[in-house]
């Protein structure tokens, strides 16, 4: 029988991988507290129905920087996909095309940005670190505007790797047969060896990510490109307000699933102060411990656009490859229809703060 929720997938997608893998991907930074509460923060809200609404149709397509999502989702960037499954980027764009979702490529895909375009029939953006060498981010931002990549998207909240403490104690590296194949070599190298005491994400992140980046910065990226830009791993209202200052396209709030400062806010939580702070035309999309329709419904009241997958599309990815990552949209797909059917909100602009209490216990 097909998986009937995510976490099947997910139980899954343990047996494939190595322990390694496994814990790279499942992992959180520190004691991982974060990482729990981004999932606990969604048991806090309860759905308040309304009844007599006609809902024969349940509509959750949403407009996104121009484009239309026939599903608010997006699956969030995640470094080389190839570690799970040896089709890749390619499998996972496929499939979120087929989705009508979007795909966020990652500056370390393990399939070239060129591919990754071509299996791609939905909207496709692309993520990127501030690396120390700018002359290889122009040359993605080139290559992605004449792939016909849609936007960019400047992670913010990694200007050096959180201690994640199941990769420092495997001693994780890069497999050397998965590579971060739009980057010179010499730029990775790192990453497929750890040190003592350290992991290979951590020691290339050392090496070659630019920790002096601040605001004044994306004037550079605005102007070596046209594409919208979009900031992610915002948590506070103060930069939702520089950040609409800088004239950022959209931001993501995000904790990097839980990855990099252990402690910060869990998404979620965060949410409502960053829409009521961001002006009605910039959107708020909210990644981390997104595992259902439900879920999904949730970011949507508290004022997401839409929101990201991480880990579930490497679990779909990791037992199924394109099929599977469709498995994971599909199941999402039924969930959030369900979910806005038996709320009495049949589209997504019917869900809103009054569609939530807090959970009364
Ligand atoms: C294995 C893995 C690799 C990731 N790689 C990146 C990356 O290269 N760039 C980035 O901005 N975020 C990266 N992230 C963070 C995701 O984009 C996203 O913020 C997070 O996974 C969302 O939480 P979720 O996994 O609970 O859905 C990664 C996450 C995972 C699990
Ligand atoms: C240097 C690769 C970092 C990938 C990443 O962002 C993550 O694992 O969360």
């Amino acid at each position: 029988m097909a998986p009937l929720t995510l976490a099947g997938i997910e139980r899954a997608a343990r047996d494939q991988l190595s322990p390694e893998i496994w814990d790279f991907v499942e992992g959180g930074s520190g004691a991982e507290r974060t990482l729990a509460a981004n999932r606990e923060m969604f048991g806090r809200h309860a759905f308040r129905p309304r009844a007599l609404v006609d809902v024969s149709v349940c509509a959750p397509a949403v407009d996104l920087l121009g484009a239309t999502l026939q599903l608010p989702v997006g699956i969030a960037p995640m470094a080389y996909h190839r570690l799970v499954h040896p089709d890749g980027e390619t499998a996972t764009a496929r499939a979120a095309g087929k989705a009508g979702a979007l795909l966020v490529a990652g500056i370390f895909a393990s399939r070239t940005l060129e591919d990754i375009a071509a299996a791609a029939t939905g909207p496709l953006w692309l993520q990127l670190y501030w690396l120390r060498r700018r002359e290889a981010l122009a040359a993605l931002v080139e290559r992605a505007e004449a792939a016909g990549y849609a936007a960019l998207l400047l992670t913010v909240d990694a200007p050096r790797i959180g201690r994640r403490l199941r990769d420092l104690r495997n001693g994780f590296a890069v497999p050397p047969e998965i590579r971060a194949v739009n980057l010179d070599p010499a730029l990775m190298a790192a990453s497929h060896h750890a040190g003592q005491g350290s992991s290979g994400i951590a020691e290339h992140a050392r090496e070659q990510f630019d920790p002096t980046l601040t605001w004044a910065d994306l004037a550079w990226l605005r102007e070596r490109s046209r594409l919208p830009l979009v900031l992610k791993g915002v948590l506070t209202a103060e930069d939702a307000r520089r950040a609409a200052d800088h004239g950022v396209d959209a931001v993501v709030v995000s904790n990097h699933g839980g990855r990099q400062l252990d402690g910060a806010l869990p998404a979620l939580a965060a949410l409502p102060e960053v829409v009521d702070a961001l002006p009605p035309h910039i959107p708020a999309l909210l990644d981390g411990g997104v595992r259902s329709g439900a879920d999904i419904a949730v970011a949507l009241a508290l004022g997401a656009r839409a929101v990201l997958v991480g880990r579930p599309a490497f679990w779909g990815l990791a037992t199924g490859g394109e099929a599977g990552v469709g498995q994971v949209l599909d199941l999402l797909r039924d969930e959030l229809e369900h979910t806005m059917a038996l709320l009495g909100r049949p589209s997504v602009a019917d869900l809103d703060r009054t569609a939530l209490a807090p959970w009364p216990v």
